[in-house]
């Protein structure tokens, strides 16, 4: 029994926990713990409230919806409150709601509205006369902040709408949401460019909305929900029928609704979409079931915090258990160490799981993780999986604590772990391949260098062979094109594991050691076999080869041999991929040792790699089925290919080279002003911190990163080097001098698609012709120049302000350049 003491206190201390977490999620989009977890220490507050009531406090978050308003928008107060739900995560809890909703009315007459619970962030919409007038966030269920601005970049939620039965004042209510494809697209790309990635597509929406700028709101593909219509004056009583009323009039509603007259279909359908719901666009969480009856729903009425006619019912987080196969730690691009587990397959949440993050050092340790243990694997609101513990029953006797690596698994340099950090990292910037890696991909990126036919393939490819670690050698590859012909180019077909060892796909492995047999048909089989563990892939393999009749005995026979070989090596098992050493020594016929082989495979990257290590003299038919093993090469085409756009780069002006350079903090917009600034890069370079400091947007941090740039040696090497190719280290003559004074004082914006211009270009010749090129609509602009499908927000923003639009063949005979009409 807890005594009211221990009761009072920890209330206190459960309040203070919840409250730090809500500030954490609704303020700062992030979270340290699961929403199962987050919701378990809710529902332990309730419950002691309940028992000791006199400890209640007002402010308790169990009685307050847990976001609040910031301090950067101006806030609205709501009509209707905006509220929380209840949830559960029990059968036995939805039935107790309906019990209590059953009692609440008296009968058992209603039906339930169901649909998904979409994970995302609520907002209210209110239209007067079929106009947007206002969007407010939810903030603290009474007041919001409003966000009109944002919102109204979001292609489907309407500015206008028209429609039957439309009150002049009504509000909607739903959920904006980022698609998982979107939050991918995003992540995607913040890789490339270095940046932090989103942690998950909740969070990354909430963050969105919230934004001070428009512009980069409307980047971001947000999509948007409804699924509530309030009015004083609505023609229905049905919450279903106000829900068809919002389709007829134009708004988004997910097909994912029904109705279910008791709460053994609404189990039902909970059921239908438990697994169903993976397919879908975007993430849920849950079901949430509603009353359909307005009336009933007003019998029912609220508590302080939630609706006693609706309830969400959440889905547990599916949990299952696992082998640890092995780790692989992966080196990212500044340097960074995760480790990877792999997995026996197992089926969770829609998918097949083979793998898990571990994060870091902390969380091996964590867990207690020892070799080939097993594990237990949930799969969440978060894309990927993680492991939340292990089974100690089924730990193997004798088995090693999985010991953390200390040196760099692809340049062998000894990690380092600065203090508070909890990540290793390998500090071998110059010469570590994946950091190289990240740094020509910067360079060659389309807002940098633009070479696209640098893809990440070929630089990976060229970095690993040794021909390129540094922008300058991109340039020196046109003279060694003869060496290039036949590299083996993608690495997909490869993986490694702790200690460097080489894997290769089971698709490739398979279609060198058979003969006869088609690398589409492998491929088939391998995709039919993605949740089967290993041991068994290798058996069927051999009942397919049965089934193909080609070669049988000579095929079965090498996968008999192979399935030895594998055992006898005692390397650590990889699902999908086999260890190239093994198979290589059935390819080369016991020419080596296995043991020899497994010591040439160490730290290569291919099996190319391995062969050049090794010198082996090998006859034509082994020379043959090894090539079967190995990735597409460079071919003529390709290299030219490379060669032309390498060669195209060199005009690229110098704003682009500066920013090219990857220079700490200087992104785009930072390198046009220094550009534009200096004029070149020897002024930048003896600039001092006065100097630095004089131009506008340039701070502290930005004069120290560009400072300790041009005091490393081997930096100052690689521009004399850029320059001596001919690359441009000061800006074009014609972006100095004026053309022409005709858009003096003229603030102009385009919007749309123009024929005569790209978009740096109109930049560009606004600017040379006096004119200031603004970037968002606002009050201040002259004019806009109206391209091909300007976007509809934007159009109606400006029609609004009343700003004037003009079209290209308008702006380019104002310009006289009617020679270009
Ligand atoms: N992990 C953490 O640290 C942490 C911290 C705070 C809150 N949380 C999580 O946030 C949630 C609590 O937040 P809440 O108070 O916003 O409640 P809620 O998100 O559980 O439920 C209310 C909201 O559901 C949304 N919703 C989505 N689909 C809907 C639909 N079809 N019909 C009606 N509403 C729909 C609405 O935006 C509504 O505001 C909990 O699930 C909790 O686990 C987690
Ligand atoms: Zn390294």
């Amino acid at each position: 029994m807890t005594t009211p003491i221990e009761a009072q206190a920890k209330i206190a201390e459960l309040s203070k926990l919840i409250n730090h977490h809500n500030n954490l999620y609704y303020q700062e989009d992030r979270t340290e713990i699961t929403d199962f977890e987050f919701d378990k220490l809710l529902e332990e507050l309730i419950q002691l409230e309940k028992q000791f009531p006199e400890y209640l406090e007002p402010d308790s978050p169990s009685q307050r919806v847990g976001g609040t308003i910031t301090k950067e928008f101006e806030t609205a107060e709501h009509e209707y409150r905006m509220l929380s739900l209840g949830n559960t995560y029990s059968e036995e809890e939805l039935i107790a709601f309906d019990e209590r909703v059953a009692k609440g009315l008296g009968h058992r007459n209603y039906e339930y509205f169901c649909e998904l619970k979409f994970d995302g962030v609520a907002i209210s919409l209110v239209y007067e006369k079929g106009r947007l007038v206002r969007a407010v966030t939810r903030g603290d269920g009474t007041r919001g902040d409003v966000v009109t601005e944002n919102i109204k970049t979001i292609r489907n939620i309407p500015l206008h709408v028209k429609g039957k039965d439309m009150p002049d004042k009504f509000e909607v209510r739903g959920e904006i949401f980022l698609p998982r494809k979107e939050f991918d697209k995003i992540n995607q790309e913040r890789d490339s460019q270095g940046e932090p990635l989103l942690a998950n597509p909740r969070n990354a929406a909430s963050g969105t909305v919230k934004m001070q700028d428009s512009s980069v709101v409307a980047k971001r593909r947000l999509n948007c929900y409804f699924y509530q219509l309030l009015s004083d004056e609505l023609a229905v009583n049905q919450h279903d029928e106000a829900i068809r009323l919002l389709e007829k009039w134009g708004f988004n509603v997910s097909p994912t609704y029904t109705k279910c007259s008791g709460i053994k279909e609404v189990l039902g359908y909970i059921e239908s979409w438990k697994e169903k719901r993976f397919e879908l666009p975007l993430d849920t969480d849950g079901v949430v079931l509603k009353i359909n009856d307005n009336d009933q729903r007003e019998e029912l009425g609220f508590t302080a915090k939630i609706p006693r006619w609706a309830i969400a019912y959440k889905y547990k987080a599916e949990s299952a258990e696992s082998q640890l196969l092995s780790i692989t730690y992966q080196v990212g691009r500044t340097g960074a160490i995760t480790p990877v587990a792999n997995l026996s397959p197992v089926h969770l949440a829609g998918t097949t799981v083979k793998r898990a993050s571990l994060h870091n050092a902390n969380e091996i340790e964590r867990l207690g993780l020892h070799e080939g243990d097993t594990v237990f694997v949930e799969k969440g609101g978060e894309i990927i999986p993680k492991i939340t513990g292990v089974n100690l029953y089924k730990r193997k006797t004798g088995a090693l604590p999985i010991k953390y690596i200390d040196h760099c698994p692809e340049c062998s340099t000894p990690l380092e772990r600065k203090e508070g950090e909890a990540k290793h990292f390998c500090p071998n910037y110059v010469s570590c391949p994946p950091q190289i890696l990240g740094r020509i991909e910067h360079f060659v990126h389309k807002r940098a260098m633009d070479i696209d036919s640098l893809g990440t393939e070929r630089i990976r490819t060229l970095i690993d062979q040794g021909y390129i670690s540094n922008p300058a050698d991109i340039y020196e590859l046109e003279n060694i094109r003869d060496q290039l012909l036949g590299l083996e180019m993608s690495q997909d077909q490869y993986e490694k594991t702790d200690d460097g060892i080489l894997y290769i796909s089971l698709t490739k492995a398979f279609f060198a050691l058979t003969e006869g047999l088609s690398l589409t048909a492998i491929q088939k089989f391998c995709d039919s076999q993605i949740e089967t563990p290993l041991t068994e892939v290798l058996n069927n393999f051999q009942t397919f080869i049965r089934n193909s009749h080609k070669k049988v005995a000579q095929n079965v026979a090498t996968i008999l041999k192979l399935q030895e070989a594998l055992h006898q090596s005692n390397l650590p098992q990889m699902e999908d991929y086999l260890p190239v050493s093994v198979v290589l020594s059935l390819l080369t016929g016991n020419r080596i040792t296995l043991d020899k082989l497994i010591e040439a495979a160490r730290h290569q990257g291919t099996v190319h790699a391995i062969l050049l290590k090794l010198d082996l003299s090998l006859n034509s038919e082994q020379e043959e089925r090894i090539k079967k093993l190995k990735a597409n090469t460079f071919q003529e085409g390709v290299i030219s290919n490379m060669i032309e756009g390498i060669n195209a780069s060199k005009n690229q002006p110098f704003e682009k080279v500066l920013f090219a350079l990857g220079i700490r903090n200087i992104g785009e917009n930072t390198a046009q002003i220094l550009a534009k600034h200096f004029k070149n890069i020897d002024n930048l370079k003896s600039a001092d911190a006065e100097a630095l400091l004089a131009v506008n947007g340039v701070g502290d941090t930005l004069v120290s990163s560009i400072q300790d740039y041009f005091s490393k040696n081997e930096n100052l090497s690689i521009i004399s080097r850029l320059k001596e190719k001919g690359l441009h280290f000061e800006i074009h003559e014609a972006e100095k001098i004026l053309q022409s004074n005709t858009l003096e004082g003229k603030k102009i914006l385009a919007s749309g698609k123009l024929n005569h211009f790209k978009r740096d270009e109109i930049i560009d010749f606004i600017e040379a012709n006096g004119g200031q090129y603004l970037k968002a609509v606002s009050k201040s602009l002259d004019f806009i120049i109206e391209g091909e499908d300007m976007g509809p927000s934007k159009k109606e923003k400006a029609e609004k302000l009343g700003i004037k639009m003009i079209s290209e063949e308008e702006f380019l005979s104002m310009m006289s350049k009617t020679d270009l009409i």
